[in-house]
């Protein structure tokens, strides 16, 4: 971009009058590019931390998990014809397929998330068991093209950290927020992380939506209601 024209206004040029004149616009940008530097470093330890784990510890805390997240489903009463939105473990993250699977059998509808484009809300496709699988963006797994697209009631959602405001903390691609943002009603969201991962806060932005619960090894958090 060069050249005037280039902006929808003129640069505000009030800190040059004023040198103490308070630029929220600008504070705001330098605030934004502060959060998105912590989060980059703090995916970082939180991957680690997990890592760290070993196959066996994730193997329990996915187990754990899966006992916790029955008692939560089973509280909302009988889910038989309900799309529930999971997701193919990646780099660690607890492996809910057991579940999955048992909930399939017991007729809820599964689902899981595809970017079927970059940086836009992402789409679910109707997964079962022993379904054939390919190689979505990021390598992720995902159900093939012609798997029915779904929209969930209910979406768990891996953490990488969490607070306990249930704001999540993802891989960095703002793929969460983005789907929540453009779903109406908002399906209930669940997040799913480790317990050692929850964080004072996760500095929440404008376009961060928070989840309605948070799943851990060691429990489930209370519900956050959306605002009606
Ligand atoms: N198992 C699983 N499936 C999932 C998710 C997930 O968290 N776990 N997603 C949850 O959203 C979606 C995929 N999420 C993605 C998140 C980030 C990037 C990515 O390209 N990250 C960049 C960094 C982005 C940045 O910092 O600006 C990279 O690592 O280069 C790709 C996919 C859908 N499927
Ligand atoms: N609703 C939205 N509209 C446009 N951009 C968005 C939206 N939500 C998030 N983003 C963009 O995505 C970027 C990454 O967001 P954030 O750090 O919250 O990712 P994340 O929640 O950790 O990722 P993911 O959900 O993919 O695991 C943000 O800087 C923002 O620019």
């Amino acid at each position: 971009m060069s050249g005037q024209g280039a902006y929808a206004s003129p640069p505000c040029m009030a800190a040059e009058v004023d040198p103490t004149y308070f630029d929220p616009l600008g504070t705001d940008a330098q605030q934004a590019r502060d959060v998105a530097r912590w989060r980059r470093a703090e995916r970082t330890r939180l991957a680690g931390l997990r890592e760290g784990l070993g196959q066996t510890g994730r193997a329990q805390v996915s187990n754990s998990i899966c006992g916790h997240l029955e008692t939560v489903l089973a509280a909302r009463g009988t889910l038989r014809e309900t799309v529930l939105a999971g997701y193919w473990p990646i780099r660690g993250e607890p492996d809910l397929r057991p579940i999955l699977s048992d909930l399939h059998a017991a007729g809820v509808c599964i689902a899981l998330p595809v970017v079927e484009t970059p940086a836009a809300p992402l789409v679910f496709r109707r997964w079962m068991p022993g379904m054939r699988m390919l190689r979505g963006h990021w390598s992720i797994p995902v159900p093939p093209p012609e798997a029915e697209v779904l929209v969930p009631d209910i979406a768990l959602a891996p953490c990488l950290g969490w607070d306990a405001g249930c704001y999540r903390l993802g891989w960095g691609g703002g793929y969460y927020d983005r789907t929540l943002a453009a779903l109406s009603p908002r399906p209930v969201t669940i997040g799913i992380a480790l317990a050692a991962a929850r964080l004072i806060t996760i500095y929440p932005q404008p376009h961060d939506i928070p989840l309605n619960r948070i799943v851990t090894e060691t429990g489930v958090s209370g519900e956050r209601k959306d605002p009606t």
